[in-house]
């Protein structure tokens, strides 16, 4: 299994954990009635990492995210935030996690700054300090002109985005959030983007999940792909596209009816005006067609070596398209 390993400066709690890991996950199974949600899930997160979980529906992100906040226990396997356990020391790791659950849960008939209030409360902040968090969540979430108005009045976007004040109102050291752009308008989505960025460079860890392979491009540095209740592969994004991303070259020659034969092409295809044509050796393959555009005086419109996209990494790790 691949460990993820990003250098971030030690902070005290991580020194009193393994290897400075603030996160090790290992060996998660786990069974709703018949159905085997989790398989085996194992990963270690150094503090600082900005983690993707990316996976369809019912892969099992959001179970996994669940059982390290403590809502859900595992049938077996443990999750161990700074040491602590989070199935049987649930007190001790929520005040390191940030939970932003899929679903949005405010009191819709209580303005933006009582919902905080009574969230702050909930998570042992009180007084004086509570205000001064409150402002603080407002402004970074961009709603503080908004504070005093009833939620039922506010759009599904800024719903999100108090849902995602509430969980920063303990400064947290680990901000899970789960699908926290499904639903929502394209300014809310960029606000949220950017508030993800702020944060995490500010030593923020944060666990992202998604089932969009731009937002895991976009924000997050290390990207676990998830289906069927498992981890298929793990790493930064790059590493991915290297070890499991389909290269290929797309040649486009007007009048070309056929594609061109060469042992390093696996897989040719028709696309748009020209062809795509798969190679694990896209240098050598690129001599031998740029020979034999010269030999035949191809016409090129095009001829290029396509970047492997995270779509086929998915598509090689999972055998299946991701589809939104
Ligand atoms: N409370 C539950 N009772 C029964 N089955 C459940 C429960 N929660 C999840 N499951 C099942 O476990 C599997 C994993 O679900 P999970 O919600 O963890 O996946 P996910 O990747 O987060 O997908 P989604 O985006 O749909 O939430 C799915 O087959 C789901 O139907």
């Amino acid at each position: 299994m691949v460990q993820v390993t990003i250098n971030s400066p030690q902070t005290a709690e991580t020194a009193a954990s393994n290897n400075g890991y603030m996160l090790e996950v290992k060996g998660l199974r786990k069974a709703y009635a018949k159905k085997q949600a989790l398989e085996n899930v194992t990963f270690s997160l150094k503090p600082g990492t900005s983690f993707g979980f990316l996976g369809p529906n019912g892969a099992g992100k959001s179970t996994t995210m669940k059982i390290l906040t403590g809502i859900v226990k595992a049938d077996s396997g443990t999750a161990k935030l700074f040491g602590k356990d989070a199935a049987s020391e649930t007190d001790a790791v929520a005040k390191y996690i940030g939970y932003v659950p899929q679903d949005i849960t405010l009191y819709e008939k209580l303005s933006a700054y009582q919902n905080l209030e009574f969230f702050g409360e909930a998570y042992g902040v009180k007084g004086k300090e509570l205000k001064h968090r409150i402002h603080e969540v407002l402004a970074r979430t961009g709603l503080l002109e908004r504070a005093n108005e009833a939620v039922s009045t506010f759009s599904g976007g800024m719903k999100r985005r108090i849902n995602i004040a509430a969980a920063l109102l303990h400064r947290p050291k680990l901000l899970i959030l789960d699908e926290p752009t499904v639903g929502i308008d394209p300014q809310s989505r960029n606000h949220i983007f950017e508030m993800i960025r702020e944060l995490n460079a500010e030593g923020v860890t944060i666990i992202y999940s998604t089932h969009y392979m731009e937002e895991v491009e976009a924000l997050c540095d290390e990207i676990a792909i998830m289906d069927q209740g498992s981890i298929k592969a793990m790493g930064p994004l790059g590493t991915l596209l290297e070890q499991y991303g389909q290269k290929a070259i797309y040649l486009e020659v007007p009048g070309l009816a056929e594609p061109p034969r060469d042992s390093n092409i696996t897989v040719s295809r028709k696309e748009g005006s020209g062809w795509l044509l798969e190679t694990e050796q896209p240098s050598a393959l690129m001599q031998h067609l740029l020979r034999e555009a010269s030999q035949q005086a191809w016409d090129v419109k095009q001829l290029e070596i396509v970047r492997p996209s995270l779509e086929s990494v998915f598509l090689k790790v999972t055998g299946t398209a991701l589809r939104d």
